[in-house]
């Protein structure tokens, strides 16, 4: 994995930048910095905006571990694409099979609950987020965050069906063992936007079955530097975005790029 702003980071923004980019985003910690709170997460103005001229260019989608309802209202502008719960939300036809996925989240959830309430495990620092067709269980206010993280996994091991369970910061996803993840959700959103090539930026966990895909015509990047990645390149800091949105825009601006989802302008 290499610096994106370096000799080589920059050859490969030249070459996948071109009219027929799809920009896709993670949210959590790539484009909102993390905050103790889930529910004080918000898209920093100075993103935003670059975000509403970037898809000028070409269409943008978040993929994000939140459901859907949720990140929208955090964003501030209405992105081409936005798909929510690990994937699971917002691509055609997922209705029917999130339908499935929710009933198995609410016998999670119903013993989860219980579980929590046991005199032994009862922390009220640890916390479910019932995002209907996903749970996340936060753990970042535990009495002892690091203890916690082990006595959940093991109660996470013996929940039926067993889910899948992706670790990020200081939280469990847990997913039916069917749903999709983001990487199908990113494969699909190409195919949908017929995108010849895209971009997606992440910084978890959740972010690796995207960074798996290795397809040639996808640059893949991960916030902060760290060997436990598939990602092809790294920024720095969270802070490094509002660059690399600048160096998107000034690249599809100068090809002559537009966003190909929009209505065509009418000409006079
Ligand atoms: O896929 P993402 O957009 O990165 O979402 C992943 C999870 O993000 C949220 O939790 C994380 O961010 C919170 C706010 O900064 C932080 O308080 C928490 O500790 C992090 O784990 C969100 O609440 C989850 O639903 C997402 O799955």
């Amino acid at each position: 994995m290499g610096a994106l702003f370096s000799t080589e980071g920059f050859a490969r923004l030249d070459a996948i930048v071109r009219p027929g980019l799809l920009c896709a985003f993670d949210f959590d910690g790539t484009l909102s910095p993390i905050v103790a709170l889930p529910e004080h997460a918000c898209l920093p103005t100075e993103l935003m905006y670059r975000l509403v001229e970037l898809s000028a260019y070409a269409p943008v989608a978040i993929i994000t571990g939140r459901a859907l309802d949720d990140v929208r209202e955090r964003l501030g502008f209405v992105p081409d694409f936005v798909v929510g719960n690990h994937g699971i939300e917002g691509l055609p036809g997922w209705e029917e099979p999130a339908a499935r996925h929710r009933a198995v989240c609410r016998l999670w959830h119903e013993r989860l609950s219980s579980i929590l309430h046991e005199p032994a495990m009862f922390d009220p620092g640890i916390v479910i987020e019932n995002k209907r067709y996903s749970l996340s269980v936060h753990y970042r206010h535990a009495r002892d965050p690091i203890e916690a993280e082990s006595r959940l996994r093991n109660v996470l091991m013996h929940l039926e069906p067993l889910p899948r369970v992706i670790s990020g910061k200081c939280v469990f996803n847990l997913l039916p063992e069917e749903a999709g993840d983001k990487g199908s959700a990113l494969e699909q959103l190409m195919q949908i936007s017929r995108a010849q090539s895209a971009i997606y930026i992440g910084d978890d966990i959740t972010d690796e079955d995207v960074f798996r895909l290795r397809r040639g015509n996808l640059l893949t990047v991960r916030i902060e530097c760290t060997t436990e990645t598939e990602a092809e390149f790294f920024l720095r800091r969270r802070q490094d975005m509002a660059q690399l949105l600048d160096e998107l825009i000034n690249r599809l601006h100068t090809l002559g790029a537009r966003n190909w989802t929009l209505p065509a302008p009418i000409s006079h």
